[in-house]
């Protein structure tokens, strides 16, 4: 029956598999729902990366919202990557790990003064900053810590990177980075002032981009400036092109590589000699994982199925936030098909996984595999309707580790019942 939809879970003899463990066995053992990852899905997407940009001085930075799991954070740090973040919160993740400071990049429009006080004292390798109110902040508070903060302007290029508009971020109506026709001048009033190291440039036009093309017109831009710069006597060490690759969600999809995009962007950046950083996130994760989760019931009404499972957008809130499609198989292989709503138990007409989906034909306890869920699925998950979210899984092999724990419901309402 049907091909694999990747390499990392197959079917074996009529039962699915993650690497060498079998999916139906481990959810007797640990209940459901879950999430089950790859460890050699993981590897193979970091060597990817490595091997596409091996003949340029690269700094990768995983995206940290993408998946911010302590024991997969563990498997990139492992192997050399460095860290591309949001928060305060990240910030703390990466450290946690062991990532150097000097490996780590901070994006994002609000960074609060606690959050700059932190990724200061921590002497990360930039913060990318998104406005000139940002600019003049960090170096105050730079100022006040008695040190020099490493920055980056984060140019808004005014590139459409053909993506969800939810998730389009290089646009000029969107809320961040500096419009690259005003960047120059706020290069240089960055570098009068005395807290600051002006250290790079930084662009992200969007996330599950699917054409490299548009990557080609971002950097151009981002170049250009980098030369109009120079002319001002503002020389640069590393130019960050941010992540954005896309995956595959549907069996059709075909998206890029990690080569696709080296041979996309290395031919421009060459040109400026300095040295790159990319922060690839879902691309690195995404397939990697899979959310497992069980039918509760089956139910018909007139001209339509549904098959209620016990996971909710609670644990994966992409179907509902941006209509996205995620694949679901059947943890056992079917011969017969049906065609049904895949929902979940929360009390929200937009909480499903799936909208008159093909599957195989499922009865009570049956399992369903929601594919392509390891980028932006526990990390977008939370406690709506009090729910404990999703365990999750690390495969190696045969072996599988638990890497996050159930919650209980003391746990979730802890910090309430204390100030009861
Ligand atoms: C600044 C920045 N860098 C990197 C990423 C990672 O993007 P992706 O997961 O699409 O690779 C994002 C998210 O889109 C981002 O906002
Ligand atoms: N959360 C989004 C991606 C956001 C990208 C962050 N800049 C998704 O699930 O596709």
């Amino acid at each position: 029956m049907g091909d694999n939809f990747n390499d990392y879970f197959v079917y074996k003899d009529g039962k699915l598999y993650c690497e060498d463990v079998n999916i139906q066995n481990l959810a007797s053992k640990i209940g459901t729902p879950f999430y089950i990852y790859s460890k050699k899905a993981i590897i193979d997407k970091i060597n990817e990366y490595k091997e596409a940009f091996k003949d340029y001085p690269t700094l990768i930075c995983y995206a940290l919202k993408a998946n911010s799991n302590l024991s997969i954070l563990k498997i990139f740090e492992e192997h050399g990557l460095g860290a591309d973040i949001v928060s305060g919160g990240e910030l703390y993740k990466a450290r946690k790990v062991g990532i150097p400071s000097n490996k780590i990049v901070y994006a994002g429009v609000g960074k609060t003064d606690v959050e700059i006080i932190y990724a200061i004292n921590e002497n990360i390798l930039s913060f990318n900053v998104e406005s000139q109110m940002e600019l003049e902040v960090i170096n105050e508070i730079a100022k006040r810590q008695n040190k020099k903060a490493n920055i980056s302007i984060r140019i808004n290029p005014d590139v459409d990177p053909k993506t969800h508009p939810y998730i389009s971020t290089g646009l000029k109506k969107s809320k961040f980075g500096i419009d690259i026709g005003q960047a120059l001048d706020v290069y240089k009033q960055a570098v009068k002032m005395e807290n600051l190291n002006v250290v790079g440039i930084h662009c992200h036009i969007g996330s599950q981009i699917m054409d490299v093309s548009v990557y080609k017109e971002a950097v151009e831009k981002t170049v250009d400036l980098v030369f109009k710069l120079k002319k001002e006597g503002i020389e640069l060490q590393f130019i960050d092109i941010g992540g954005g690759l896309g995956v595959k969600y549907y069996p059709e999809d075909n998206p890029p590589t990690a080569f696709d995009l080296a041979n996309t962007v290395l031919p421009i950046v060459k040109q400026t000699g300095l040295k790159l950083i990319i922060e690839p996130g879902r691309s690195l994760i995404a397939q990697a994982g899979a959310l497992i989760t069980k039918v509760i019931f089956t139910k018909d009404k007139k001209d339509k199925h549904f098959v209620i499972v016990d996971s909710g957008m609670n644990d994966l809130i992409r179907p509902s936030i941006y209509n996205a499609y995620h694949h679901i198989i059947t943890v056992e292989e079917k011969q017969e098909k049906m065609v049904a709503d895949i929902v979940g138990p929360i009390c929200e007409t937009g909480d499903f996984f799936g909208l008159d989906r093909e599957i195989g034909k499922v009865n009570r306890g049956d399992l369903l595999a929601i594919l392509t869920a390891g980028a932006y699925g526990s990390s977008m998950a939370s406690n709506y309707n009090v729910r404990p979210k999703a365990i999750e899984i690390l495969v190696d092999g045969d072996k599988f580790k638990i890497i996050k724990e159930r919650e209980d419901y003391s746990f979730i309402t802890k910090l309430e019942e204390e100030v009861l």
